[in-house]
Parts: C-alpha cells; sequence; structure tokens
C-alpha cells in the first residue's frame, strides 16, 4: 500500500502518509514498507535502529544531529501531538541553515523523512507524547551534536508551550555559526544506501531523491 509523499518547503524532507484502514475492531496499516519507502524517497531500506522516545508535555529536544555518523531518520508520533523540526547542517547545501516544522498526531500515522545531513528536533504539544524513529546509523555518544534550538540565525517558530523543558546539554549547545557542521566529503558514505534497481526488480527509481509526486 503506497505512501502518499508530499515534500516540504524543504523538497529532501518529505511527509509520508500511510493508508490507514478503519475496521471494526480498530485501525490497521503498514507503517513501513521497504518497496513503498524506496518508491517515495529512493533509498533501499536504510535503516539498522528503531528508537522509541517517550516525553512529556513541553519537553523540547534538539537540534541533534551526529557528526561523521549522519543519520537519516524516519520520525512518526505514536501518542500525543508533536513538533518535529529539521534544519539542513549540510554547509555546502543551497538550503543551509534553513528549517522545516511540522506537527505530527497519533491519528493520521504521518511521518516526516529528514535525510542524513539534517538536524532534528521536537517539542510535545499533548499532555504526552511517544515518538518512534527509525534511524539510517546506530548512536555513537561521542558523536552526538546539538545546534541551539533558539539559535537566532535558524529563527524556528516554535509552538508555544510555556516554559519548555530542555536538557542542560542541548541548552547550552553551540549556535550555528560555532557547531561543527556537514561538510560534503563526510555525507559520501550515505551514497551506498540510494539504489537504483535493488528491490528484487519490483521497482525502478531514479537514483536521486525524487517524491513520487513532485
Ligand atoms: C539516541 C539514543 C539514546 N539512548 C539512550 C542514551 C540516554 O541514556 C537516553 C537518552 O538519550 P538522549 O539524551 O540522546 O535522548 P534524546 O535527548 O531524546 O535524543 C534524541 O533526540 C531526538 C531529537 C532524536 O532524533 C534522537 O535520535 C535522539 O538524538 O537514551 C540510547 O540508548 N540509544 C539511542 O539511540
Amino acid at each position: 500500500m503506497p505512501y502518499t509523499c508530499s515534500a516540504t518547503q524543504l523538497p529532501e524532507v518529505l511527509v509520508l502518509e500511510p493508508k490507514v484502514v478503519n475496521i471494526d475492531r480498530g485501525f490497521c496499516f503498514e507503517s513501513f514498507s521497504a518497496r513503498d519507502f524506496l518508491e517515495a524517497t529512493g533509498y533501499h531500506n536504510p535503516f539498522v535502529q528503531d528508537l522509541h522516545t517517550r516525553a512529556t508535555h513541553g519537553v523540547l529536544v534538539g537540534i541533534h544531529y551526529q557528526i561523521h555518523h549522519p543519520h537519516g531518520k524516519l520520525v512518526r508520533v505514536i501518542a500525543g501531538r508533536v513538533f518535529n523540526v529539521a534544519v539542513d547542517l549540510r554547509k555546502y547545501s543551497p538550503s543551509f541553515g534553513r528549517s522545516v516544522g511540522m506537527a505530527i498526531s497519533s491519528d493520521k500515522g504521518q511521518q516526516l523523512w529528514i535525510p542524513p545531513g539534517f538536524g532534528h528536533g521536537f517539542v510535545v504539544l499533548s499532555d504526552a507524547a511517544e515518538v518512534l524513529i527509525k534511524a539510517t546509523d546506530y548512536a555513537y555518544a561521542g558523536h552526538q551534536r546539538s545546534v541551539r534550538w533558539n539559535d537566532a540565525d535558524l529563527a524556528i517558530a516554535w509552538p508555544a508551550v510555556g516554559t519548555p523543558i530542555i536538557a542542560a546539554a542541548d541548552a547550552q549547545a553551540p549556535c550555528l555559526r560555532d557547531a561543527e557542521l556537514f561538510m560534503e566529503n563526510r555525507l559520501l558514505s550515505t551514497q551506498r544506501w540510494k539504489s537504483t534497481r535493488q528491490f528484487r526488480g519490483q521497482v525502478q527509481v531514479s537514483n536521486r531523491l525524487q517524491p513520487r509526486n513532485a
């Protein structure tokens, strides 16, 4: 069951919406399909780790990224409502420093695809929320980095949540201009995930990121 796929203002950051089937005992949907993900993004099942995180209202996390082991992340919310932000941290990118934010709720099954080279943050809008993240690399403590969530250069329009609850490491994170960022050669290893005709010949896509309905 293919996702509905739409690009955001940052065209590599995609919103994927699976078809939810309502049945008499509840609902059912394919929350991940390697075939449909390949068709939507051009990446052939790059994921190696799932992260399940729970947080209460006002918890603000990020902007997180991993230097040397850049993550792509497929983010979904399985309980509550969460405002997610993706920030382009590729120094060489035309959209470097630009961000896109989007509230996701558990009810529609929406997922946000944030490719490697972007940072990710979120704030919890509901009383509590649970977020599931499929990641394209493992977490390496020594490589984890954060850019300051309220950096004026990023000018992220966070929704109001009162006083946000922020980990000390995130509160003290460097601003974009002082942060260690992605240089082109550090992302080259991610090319290995790109696929042309690898999915048992069933799906053929271009080797460029290409939203289905772009
Ligand atoms: C990220 C991560 C954390 N942990 C553990 C380490 C620590 O004790 C605890 C909390 O870790 P953190 O403080 O990094 O959790 P958190 O501040 O929620 O960080 C997360 O932020 C969001 C935006 C992401 O995208 C995630 O990848 C991750 O960076 O969970 C793992 O075991 N595996 C993991 O992959």
